[in-house]
């Protein structure tokens, strides 16, 4: 039964919740027809769990940012929480924990160079692989898949490890590996009957494998961390995991949170939350520039005019780029990359819209209705830089972009990622031209569901720009 006041939704059928009215597969089309029957704020039913679905950036402006510590909470005892043993960041709980761990990734992603030079050389440095390994086929049709999802690793992989694996290593295939398999997995069919009925989470069904494979990279993490308590020097940390040894060795008290296991699935969760997500987004980016050539050669104007005279472009140089700006920014909007956010819960009785929602209510940011939803964007169904240019062709950020959710659990490396992908995008789109290839048929945009989005496989032709 819904609670007093509660959202209204569809029909709760005993034991097996909303479960006929969302495909299992892919719900997303269904949280739009739910939004049409019920509004922006509705209900369903997670087997016995009633969960509060937000719609359009009305109410997510209210849930998130004016009622912000509401609804900071994170659900426990679901299969995202136990995969990672109930530790890291992204599913802690609101309270000191996690703003300790947060405040304390922020502050060492601050200090390791985010927005200052240090994380655009590590970015440049990772960009040199992947031009060469874009040379190697120039004139020829290639997967760009491996090669963005193994950069956007080898990214963070400095960042924690102060160490990059080379295309081909098996080690790199591994993680890659581990990251896009869960990610399918998270809030995939398995893992929403794993959270609806708690009497099956024994059996051998297809949701161990995640558990696995979470392991498996559990035991590589405790690895590198074992190699880096060998060989750091205190006080003069290389990296993530040895400003976080420093850290640990400060606090002794028995209340601290910091702890070596916590690191293990820390560097987890970062490794994982920064690889999926930009990886996929530039994906998306070079299939719909290869698809709109105009937009394509408009990025290549406005890049050449603005690096005329020089060896590399930098962070800095987006604020003459509006043209560019808008396009990876639109890219990100269509891309949907995290189309249901990381599920939150409330922390306390409250009210959204009207509605009354009791404290440990989970919530289902429905990011998807944010970013495409009408009277917000001059053109929500279609792929188009205008929705972020005004008249004077000067790049404008409506309020409704919110790829990195909104409000104090926003996404703790949206810095990072904006920094890479516009390094990324400005650097490829000036070297090299993208075509489609002319046997490729049809393009599909139609992604593949999981916690992030994923563009099908396709390919892509290579051509070398003359340089200007
Ligand atoms: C295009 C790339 C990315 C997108 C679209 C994205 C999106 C998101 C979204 C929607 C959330 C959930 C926020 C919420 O619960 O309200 C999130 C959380 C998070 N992201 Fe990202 N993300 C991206 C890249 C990254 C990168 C590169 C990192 C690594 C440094 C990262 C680390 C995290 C962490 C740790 C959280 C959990 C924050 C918390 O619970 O306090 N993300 N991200």
């Amino acid at each position: 039964r819904r609670p007093k006041n509660f959202p209204p939704g569809p029909l709760n059928v005993p034991l097996l919740g909303s479960i006929f009215h969302l495909s299992l597969e892919n719900p997303l089309k269904d949280f739009e027809k739910l939004r049409k029957s019920y509004g922006d704020v509705y209900s369903i039913f997670l087997g016995r769990e009633p969960a509060v679905v937000i719609n359009g950036v009305k109410a997510m402006k209210e849930a998130m940012v004016t009622k912000a510590a509401d609804f900071a909470g994170r659900p426990q005892g679901l299969f995202i929480n136990e995969i990672s043993d109930g530790k890291g960041v992204i599913m802690a709980d609101y309270g000191s924990k996690w703003k300790e761990q947060r405040r304390f990734a922020l502050m060492t992603l601050r200090n390791f160079g985010l927005g200052k030079n240090s994380m655009e050389e590590r970015i440049h440095d990772e960009i040199k692989h992947i031009i060469s390994t874009l040379e190697k086929n120039i004139g020829k049709t290639m997967s760009p898949k491996v090669m963005f999802h193994n950069a956007a690793s080898n990214i963070i992989c400095q960042v924690l490890f102060a160490r990059r694996y080379e295309y081909d290593d098996e080690l790199i295939k591994l993680f890659v590996e581990i990251f896009t398999e869960v990610s399918k997995i998270v809030n995939g069919l398995w893992a929403t009957l794993y959270d609806a009925f708690p009497i099956i989470r024994n059996l051998p069904l297809p949701f161990q494998k995640a558990f696995k494979k979470m392991e498996i990279y559990k035991n590589l993490s405790r690895r590198m961390v074992s190699e880096h308590k060998e060989t750091r020097v205190p006080g003069e940390p290389r990296d993530f995991i040895d400003c976080y040894l420093d850290e640990l060795e400060k606090r002794v008290d028995e209340e601290s949170s910091f702890s070596e296991e916590e690191l293990i699935i820390y560097s987890l969760n970062l490794h994982f939350a920064g690889t999926d997500t930009t990886s996929n987004t530039l994906l998306t980016g070079f299939l719909y520039l290869m698809n709109y050539p105009h937009i394509q050669e408009r990025c290549k104007h406005e890049i050449d005019r603005v690096l005329d005279g020089k060896d590399h472009v930098s962070f800095e140089d987006r604020h003459n780029m509006p043209y560019v700006q808008a396009v990876i920014h639109e890219v990100q909007r269509v891309a949907n990359t995290v189309p249901l956010s990381v599920f939150h819960r409330t922390t306390r009785d409250t009210e959204l819209m009207g509605y009354s929602i009791p404290r440990g209510t989970v919530i289902i940011q429905n990011l998807t209705s944010v970013l495409n939803e009408e009277g917000q964007w001059k053109f929500p169904h279609e792929f188009n830089p205008e929705n972020f240019l005004n008249d004077q062709g000067e790049f404008v950020k409506p309020e409704a972009f919110m790829p990195f959710s909104a409000g104090p659990r926003v996404c703790l490396g949206e810095g990072l990622a904006r920094m890479e992908l516009f390094l990324i995008m400005v650097t490829l789109l000036r070297r090299f031209k993208f075509i489609w290839p002319e046997d490729a048929g049809e393009p599909d945009f139609t992604p593949v569901y999981g916690i992030t989005l994923t563009p099908k496989p396709f390919s892509m032709k290579i051509q070398l720009r003359t340089p200007q």
